[in-house]
C-alpha cells in the first residue's frame, strides 16, 4: 500500500481522470511495457494506444489506469527534456513532473562551474526550480569557500554542501524533496548520486545493480528510477539525467540572467558583443563586471541550443511535408472523391 498523497498526486488532479480510471504513476519505462505505483502498490503496466502518441509516458508522469492498462498521461506540470542520443537528435522527456532539480556536483577535483552552468540551462527549462547539490563535503577542506564559488555562479539558486558519509547537510535536501514533493537528481557519474539516494531513502536502492549477461555484453539495471522516501517525497534517478545536450534554449538566459541583462543594454538588438559599438557586454568584459569564462560558455550554450532548435525546425518541416504528401496521396486513392475543383 502506498499513499497516493506521499507519491506526489494532488487532489486538483482528479479532474483529470478518465471517468472510471486509478491514477498511477510511472517509476519505469521498458520495451513497451511501465512500472507504476499506485494506492495498491506496484504494477506492471501496458500503455494504450492513445500513449504512442507524442512523446510517450516518461518517468515521473502520472497515468490513467483501467486495470493493467494505461489509457491516458495526465498533462505535465512541468518536464524535464533532452537531446536523445543517436542520428535524430529529437528532444525526449526525461521526467515529469517534477518540483524541483537537484543538480548534482562533488566538492573534490577540478572547478565544476561549467558543468553545473550546463545543467542549470536545463533545469531552467524544465519548469521545476534547481537547487545545486554539492556532495562529498567530508572530503573538501574549506566548504564555505566551495559553497560561495558555485553560489556566484548560479545565480537565484541555492547550494546545498552534503556528504553521503557524515550525513551532514542531508536534512536541508530532505526539505527540498519534502513530503509530496518530487525532485529529480542530474549530473555526471561519479559525483556521488547513488550514494546520495541511498542515504536519502536510508535503503540500497541505487548502485545496488543487478548484472545481466544476454549475451550481448553486460548490463546493469535497475528496477526503478523513482524512489519513495521515508518522509515522503519522490526521488527521481533516469540514467537520462546524467550526460546531456540541451534541448531548447528557454532555460539559457536565465542561468545567465546576469549576461543576458547585459546583452539587453546593447545599442543594437542582434549585437554580436564583438567590436560593435555601444556593446554592454564588451564594456562589462573590459571593465571586469563579467568574467570572460562565464561569457565564454554563455555563447557556448547558446549556440548549442540554437542549433538545437533549427535541427527541431527541420525536423517538424519534414514531418509537415509527410504530412502532406499523405493526405493528398489519400484523396487521389480514393475512387470516389468528390470534386472540389482543386483536386
Ligand atoms: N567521501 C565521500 N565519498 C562519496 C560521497 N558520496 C559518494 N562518494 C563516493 O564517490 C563514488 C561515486 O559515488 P556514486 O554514488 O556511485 O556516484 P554516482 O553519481 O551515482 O555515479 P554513477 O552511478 O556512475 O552515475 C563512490 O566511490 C562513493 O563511495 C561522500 O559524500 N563522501
Ligand atoms: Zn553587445
Amino acid at each position: 500500500m502506498s499513499d497516493l498523497t506521499a507519491l506526489g498526486w494532488r487532489a486538483d488532479r482528479g479532474a483529470e481522470l478518465p471517468a472510471g480510471c486509478a491514477p498511477g504513476r510511472v517509476a519505469r519505462v521498458d520495451r513497451g511495457r511501465l512500472t507504476v505505483l499506485t494506492a495498491e502498490g506496484e504494477l506492471r503496466a501496458h500503455p494504450g494506444a492513445a500513449l504512442h502518441e507524442g512523446t510517450g509516458p516518461a518517468v515521473g508522469d502520472w497515468v490513467a489506469l483501467r486495470g493493467e492498462l494505461a489509457v491516458a498521461v495526465l498533462p505535465r506540470r512541468t518536464s524535464f527534456t533532452r537531446v536523445a542520443a543517436g542520428r535524430s537528435s529529437a528532444a525526449q522527456v526525461v521526467a515529469a513532473n517534477l518540483d524541483a532539480v537537484l543538480v548534482v556536483d562533488a566538492m573534490v577535483g577540478a572547478t565544476r562551474l561549467r558543468r553545473i552552468e550546463r545543467y542549470l540551462a536545463a533545469a531552467w527549462g524544465s519548469g521545476a526550480t534547481p537547487v545545486v547539490v554539492l556532495t562529498k563535503a567530508d572530503l573538501c577542506a574549506d566548504v564555505p569557500a566551495a559553497v560561495q564559488e558555485v553560489a556566484e555562479g548560479a545565480l537565484g539558486v541555492g547550494v546545498l554542501p552534503v556528504s553521503s558519509v557524515t550525513g551532514a547537510g542531508l536534512g536541508a535536501v530532505r526539505a527540498v524533496v519534502g513530503p509530496g514533493r518530487t525532485a529529480a537528481m542530474v549530473g555526471p557519474s561519479g559525483v556521488g548520486k547513488s550514494s546520495l539516494a541511498n542515504a536519502l531513502t536510508g535503503r540500497a536502492v541505487a548502485g545496488t545493480r543487478e548484472i545481466r549477461d544476454d549475451g550481448r555484453g553486460r548490463h546493469t539495471t535497475t528496477a526503478r528510477e523513482l524512489h519513495l522516501l521515508p518522509g515522503g517525497g519522490v526521488l527521481v534517478d533516469t540514467p537520462g539525467l546524467r550526460e546531456l545536450g540541451l534541448a531548447d534554449d528557454e532555460g539559457v538566459d536565465t542561468a545567465y540572467a546576469d549576461v543576458a541583462e547585459l546583452a539587453a543594454g546593447c545599442r543594437f538588438r542582434d549585437c554580436g558583443h564583438r567590436t560593435e559599438p555601444g556593446c554592454a557586454v564588451a564594456t562589462a568584459l573590459t571593465d571586469g563586471r563579467l568574467d570572460p569564462a562565464r561569457y565564454t560558455a554563455w555563447r557556448k550554450l547558446q549556440a548549442e541550443a540554437h542549433r538545437q532548435a533549427l535541427r527541431a525546425d527541420a525536423r517538424a518541416a519534414a514531418r509537415e511535408r509527410a504530412r502532406v504528401r499523405a493526405f493528398t496521396r489519400s484523396l487521389r486513392d480514393q475512387p470516389n472523391r468528390p470534386r472540389t475543383g482543386w483536386s
